[in-house]
């Protein structure tokens, strides 16, 4: 027995192998995908991610450019840079790597960048959007998560999705998703009392809280759907999600694996949102 395990990283390069068809289309009419990343300051985990991400963009022909900035920035820099590339013609696509230092105001760095460029799909306007139903930039890691439910071909109407996290990037995102799919949604967070209440009647299980073994075999409802946003660095350098994942896949019908799970795929729709976005700016739509 035993759950099946998603592999977003494999469902990543299948999608990635598609994008890049769709950029050298793109080529054709002379149109480059161009996203930009900015990264303030040098947390090693940042710069991973950040490295992932043009390793990536590379893969599928997307261009990527890279601003670093040392962490004494001012938010009035950042925010005059923000201007620059919201009015730069080639970059469809800006991403300012979150955390940002304390004295920089993550809110007014988020409202700043033109929704339209906004691919990790964090402005309010575009998270209104996401809350109405419209089509938008989705933010990438609920988006990918919901991408791999889809591949799977998991029932999400009328199932009860108990998502653990309330974060503004996953946790609050990924449950309107899956409200927007016809699941009951229900959230835990660190004032929920008796969690495992909620954990073990959810058929789809998300987790996104940031600590290891958060979730045990015995939080999970047999024949679930596991889903491990978390990405944990160990003491011994690797990296573990926020779920016992080999007791847990012995009671699981899916369950995602850390690292190779929603890692690659937020990367991948963070690329499908640039080029979605290249897209609009030339009004395509193929
Ligand atoms: N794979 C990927 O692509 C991504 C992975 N991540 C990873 O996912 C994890 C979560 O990230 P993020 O959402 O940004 O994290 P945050 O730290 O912003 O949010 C953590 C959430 O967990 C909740 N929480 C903390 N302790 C408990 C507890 N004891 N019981 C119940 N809930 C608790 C918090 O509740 P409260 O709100 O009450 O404080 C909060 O809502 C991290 O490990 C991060 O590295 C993040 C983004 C993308
Ligand atoms: N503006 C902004 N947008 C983000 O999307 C954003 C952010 N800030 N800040 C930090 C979080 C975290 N995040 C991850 C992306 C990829 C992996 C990933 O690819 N993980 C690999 C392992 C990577 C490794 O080995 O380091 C995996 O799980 O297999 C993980 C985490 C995006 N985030």
């Amino acid at each position: 027995m035993g759950a099946e395990i998603i592999y977003g990283k494999d469902l990543a390069a299948e999608l990635r192998l598609e994008m890049k068809e769709e950029v050298k289309k793109l080529a054709e009419k002379g149109i480059i995908p161009g996203l930009t990343v900015v990264l303030i300051g040098d947390d090693p985990a940042s710069q991973s991610y950040v490295k992932g991400k043009q390793k990536a963009s590379d893969e599928v022909g997307v261009d990527s450019n890279l601003i670093k900035l040392p962490d004494t920035t001012s938010q009035q820099e950042l925010l005059n840079l923000i201007g620059d590339l919201n009015t730069d013609e080639n970059i469809h696509g800006i991403l300012v790597q979150l955390p940002l230092p304390d004295h920089i105001e993550e809110q007014a760095v988020i409202e700043a960048i033109s929704p339209e460029k906004d691919v990790d799909g964090f402005h309010p306007i575009n998270i209104g959007r996401m809350l109405t139903g419209e089509d938008t930039f989705y933010p990438c890691t609920p988006f990918g998560i919901l991408t791999m439910l889809k591949s799977k071909n998991i029932e999400i109407a009328g199932k009860h999705a108990v998502v653990v996290g309330r974060s503004n990037i996953v946790g609050k995102p990924v449950g309107q998703l899956l409200l927007n799919e016809h699941a009951t949604v229900t959230y835990c967070h660190s004032r929920t009392k008796d969690m495992k209440k909620y954990t073990t009647e959810a058929d789809i299980l998300i987790v996104a809280v940031g600590k290891q073994h958060f979730i045990k075999a015995e939080d999970i409802k047999p024949g679930a759907v596991v889903i491990d946003v978390g990405v944990n660095r160990m003491e011994n350098g690797k990296l573990t999600g926020d779920v016992d994942f080999e007791a847990a896949s012995e009671k699981a019908s899916y369950i995602t694996p850390v690292p190779r799970g929603v890692g690659p795929m937020t990367i991948t729709m963070l690329l499908h949102n640039t080029i979605k976005s290249a897209k609009q700016h030339h009004q395509l739509s193929f």
